[in-house]
């Protein structure tokens, strides 16, 4: 099946992305999120972004207008029905993941494939549920979208060859790198990448360092564009969070147990940039260290 369209679900951090790249390289994308603000926002980022990439003429005034004109906003997953793929991109909650997928299933074509964004859960388990588990897979791609070259595909274990390769194909004609990871907890970058920044915030918690210590020692150190807890408020200290307890209860080892501190700081809604507040405040022009 040729896929033309695209449906994308949640309108945060990835899913506005996620719709830029797609529309970007001339696909018709539906964007849709349960909270209006969300889809409005989405919007403008992806303009901002787009102009990013115009000052630095990586594309013209005219893909922008003719990307943005790509993309609809909806708040009725039904309207996601004549998609060929959709991808959904909502809060790393194993439970909210299965709601969408239930209600959205019933508008859907039998052809479309149907993917999700998890960076860390069940790709077979969240396949379980939906009647094509033959034509689902993960499709993950990296914070920020437009910029980072990474998708991981994982494969559930009842994923078709022809699905996979579709995605391959889709992959590729959005300008992008796909690497292969099985189906276990949290992949590849994410089995590596967030036990990294739990660490980082046990070092915290324990008073090795500072917030500007750590992230310091780790950009002038080992090179990192950004230090891990600057990273981790970018990504959002409730996804580390929901991708260690993913870690800690799929590989049931103590070691990816998640630091108290990290589950204080979302517990007290302390989300990182998405909230305005994380081991940094970024309330100012530059962000400010909390600790
Ligand atoms: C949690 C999961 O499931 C998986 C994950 O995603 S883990 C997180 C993976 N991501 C990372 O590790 C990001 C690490 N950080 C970086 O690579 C860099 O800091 C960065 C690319 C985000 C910014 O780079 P920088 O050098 O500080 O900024 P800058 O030079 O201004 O921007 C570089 C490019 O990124 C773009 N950019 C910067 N921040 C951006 C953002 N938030 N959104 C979109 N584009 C952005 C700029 O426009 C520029 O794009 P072009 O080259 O296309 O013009
Ligand atoms: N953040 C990152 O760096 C990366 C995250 N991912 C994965 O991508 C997914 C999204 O993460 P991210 O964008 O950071 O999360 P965000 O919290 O930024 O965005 C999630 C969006 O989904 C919305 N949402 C929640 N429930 C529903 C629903 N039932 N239907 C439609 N929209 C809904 C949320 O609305 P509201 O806020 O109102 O609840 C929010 O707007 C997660 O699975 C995450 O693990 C993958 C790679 C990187």
């Amino acid at each position: 099946m040729a896929i033309q369209s695209v449906g994308v679900i949640g309108a945060g951090q990835m899913g506005n992305g996620i719709a830029h790249v797609f529309a970007l390289a001339g696909y018709d994308v539906v964007m849709t999120d349960i909270s209006a603000d969300a889809l409005e926002k989405a919007l403008a980022l992806i303009a901002k972004n787009l102009d990013r990439q115009i000052s630095r003429e990586k594309i013209t005034v005219a893909d922008k207008e003719a990307t943005l004109g790509r993309i609809r906003t909806t708040s009725l997953l039904s309207d996601l029905g004549l998609a060929d793929l959709v991808i959904e991109a909502a809060t790393e909650k194993e439970s909210v993941k299965h709601a969408i997928f239930a209600d959205l299933v019933p508008h859907l074509k039998p052809e479309t494939i149907l993917a999700s964004n998890t960076s860390s859960i069940s790709i077979t388990r969240l396949a379980s549920r939906t009647g094509r588990p033959e034509r689902f897979m993960g499709v993950h791609f990296m914070n920020p979208v437009p910029v980072m070259q990474l998708v991981e595909l994982i494969r559930g274990i009842a994923t078709s060859e022809e699905t996979f390769g579709e995605l391959v194909a889709v992959v590729e004609k959005i300008g992008k790198t796909a690497t292969r990871a099985e189906d276990f907890p949290a992949f590849i970058v994410n089995r590596i990448l967030i036990p990294m920044i739990n660490e980082a915030v046990y070092t915290l918690y324990e008073g090795v360092g500072s917030v500007k210590s750590i992230d310091e020692s780790m950009k002038l150190g080992a090179n990192h564009p950004m230090g891990p807890l600057e990273l981790a408020d970018f990504i959002g200290l409730d996804t580390c969070l929901a991708i260690m307890n993913v870690l800690h209860d799929g590989l049931a080892d103590t070691k990816y147990r998640p630091c108290p501190l990290l589950v204080k700081y979302v517990e007290a809604g302390w989300l990182g940039r998405k909230t305005g507040r994380g081991f940094y405040d970024h309330a100012g022009p530059e962000p400010v260290p909390t600790r």
